[in-house]
């Protein structure tokens, strides 16, 4: 497999990578567009920063392409939909640079208030004015916080350190949470109105763009500071400039533009604001940090399946993996056992059960029942990404529900279909020794296999139809490996599920489907 690091990567992240036998790393300086095209043509993984934009076009020349890892937290410049579409697994390393990205914006804040860069400039130009850099002080200043997820809760703690009140505004996070951390929840409206200094801390996503707009500096206090260590997209950068212009924003602190790097940004000739190229998460600490992690997260995915930080898949923490397991292969091939036996499907239902069941991610296992019913169906490459978005497209309604009801088994997971009139369920759990049992089909209790090829079989409960069943197989030279048997409880009807060496011709499926006694015969391959 081959991996693409296309914006650079911390030594002890390359050294993770390059100690896997299986893994051929490409870590070209800084490649531009074209060549990141061309070199990512027969690679599973990119690994990007904020520099390389993974647009679908770059998706598409990109067909072995299974996994796209962000060394570091914002996925703005991934398009995930797209990779979601393409089955193609996006993650990131929540956190693992926040500490740096925090103590930037606090340094941005300090160098803002007392105008370090201009006096630097100013003092290497031969000047002493002294009087030119008048500053402010941050203590009993208000600091309004929008977004208080890792970086923002940092900031937080270290402005309540300097003792600056602190107000925050995050529609996701409670006033007790806030209240825990010693800063006041305020709606959006009022933090604009109380701050004299506004930090960004959210992601860029629809809501959040242009969040500092026209509107929202008109309601801010004459004099506000404004520091954004985020995106660049989270504020209008001609209303700002305009604000700037005027006196009524004193300064602004900006790490991040809304094009990077900005080209012809009037706000960089202003004498009020201070810069910084995208550096909120250029500490060697953090740096050392996100490689890593980014690394063992795409070799634990390539290699062993292993999910974490996935943006368009749920996690699998590496110790619910291993108990996982068996789960996702019985979950898969239920799917597939449905998505063979009944079409078209219009509807699942899917009904977990069990005391082990109750302790895992469902998620997931949901997932892997809808690829398993789509991949006899669909010609396009289906996987655990994208089956969701697939089934959707396909109007294909899921629902899946849990009861505490356990049946005997430790963990049960029914899948009923329903498609044209027809409803089928089809019941499996796992065994001892994580042995896959289908447990019942329909009415019938069983306990067979789920694998391999295998003949489903109904047929009115009469001495002989087995031994038929034998005898016709045999006939065309198809070897049966095993059988079980079951009726209903009317003992009117019995099922024999068939399991085959290999798939048996149409003419046996046809003569045993021509024998009176013989309702039903369907093939599968699991
Ligand atoms: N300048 C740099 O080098 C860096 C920039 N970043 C940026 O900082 C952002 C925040 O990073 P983290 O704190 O690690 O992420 P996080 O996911 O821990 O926190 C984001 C917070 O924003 C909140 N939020 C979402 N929508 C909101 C809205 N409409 N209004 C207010 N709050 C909202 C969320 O509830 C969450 O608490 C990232 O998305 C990234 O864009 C991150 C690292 C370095
Ligand atoms: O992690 C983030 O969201 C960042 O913005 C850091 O960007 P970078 O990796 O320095 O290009």
């Amino acid at each position: 497999m081959k991996i693409l690091i296309c914006d650079g990567m911390h030594s002890k992240g390359l050294e993770l990578l390059r100690a896997e036998d299986e893994l051929e790393v490409l870590a070209p300086d800084q490649p531009g567009p074209e060549e990141v095209r061309r070199l990512a043509a027969d690679c599973d993984a990119l690994v990007v920063r904020s520099r390389t934009k993974v647009t679908a076009d770059l998706m598409d020349a990109a067909p072995r392409l299974k996994v796209i890892g962000r060394a570091g937290t914002g996925v703005d410049n991934i398009d995930v939909p797209a990779a979601s579409a393409r089955g193609i697994l996006v993650m990131n390393t929540p956190g693992a640079n926040a500490m740096a990205a925090a103590e930037h914006t606090m340094a941005l804040m300090l160098a803002l208030a007392r105008h370090v860069p201009q006096a630097t400039q100013s003092l290497r130009e031969g000047r002493w004015e002294k009087k030119r850099f008048l500053g402010t002080e941050l203590y009993q200043q208000t600091l309004g916080i929008i977004g208080l997820g890792k970086i923002g809760s940092i900031v937080a703690d270290r402005a309540l350190g300097m003792k600056m009140n602190v107000l925050v505004y995050d529609p996701h996070i409670t006033p007790e949470t806030a209240a825990i951390l010693g800063a006041e929840w305020v709606p959006l409206e009022e933090l604009f109105k109380r701050s004299d200094f506004i930090t960004l801390h959210t992601p860029l996503t629809p809501k959040t763009r242009n969040i500092i707009n026209r509107d929202a500096l008109a309601l801010m206090k004459k004099g506000v500071r404004i520091i954004n260590c985020a995106r660049g997209g989270l504020v209008d950068e001609e209303a700002l400039h305009e604000a700037l212009v005027s006196g009524h924003v004193a300064g602004a602190a900006l790490d991040v533009f809304a094009e990077e790097p900005p080209k012809d940004n009037p706000l960089l000739s202003l004498d009020n604001v201070i810069f910084t190229p995208h550096l909120g998460a250029s500490s060697f600490q953090a740096q050392e940090n996100v490689a890593r992690a980014i690394a063992s997260q795409i070799v634990d995915y390539l290699k062993r399946g292993i999910i974490r930080n996935a943006l368009n898949f749920p996690s699998i923490s590496p110790r619910d993996y291993e108990r996982i397991q068996p789960y996702l292969v019985l979950a898969e091939r239920l799917g597939h056992l449905q998505g063979q036996l009944c079409s078209p499907i219009e509807r699942v239902e899917i009904e977990y059960s069990g005391p082990e069941l109750t302790e895992l991610p469902l998620d997931p296992l949901t997932q892997s029942i809808a690829k398993g019913i789509l991949d006899p169906i669909l010609a396009e490459k289906v996987n655990l990404v994208n089956a969701p978005m697939l089934l959707k497209e396909r109007k294909i309604e899921l629902v899946a529900t849990t009861t505490s009801e356990t049946r005997g088994y430790t963990g049960l997971i029914r899948v009923t279909v329903e498609g044209k009139g027809q409803r089928r369920s089809a019941t499996g759990a796992v065994f001892p020794g994580n042995e896959i049992r289908l447990v019942r089909l329909n009415t019938y209790r069983l306990e067979a296999e789920l694998e391999g090829v295998n003949l489903i079989v109904q047929n009115e409960d009469k001495p002989g139809v087995i031994g038929f069943i034998g005898t016709t197989l045999g006939s065309h030279q198809v070897n049966i490996a095993n059988m079980h048997l079951s009726r209903t409880p009317e003992k009117d009807r019995a099922i024999a599920i068939v399991r085959l060496d290999d798939e048996a011709p149409p003419e046996a499926l046809e003569a045993l489907a021509k024998t009176p006694g013989i309702l039903s015969v369907e093939q599968v391959r699991l």
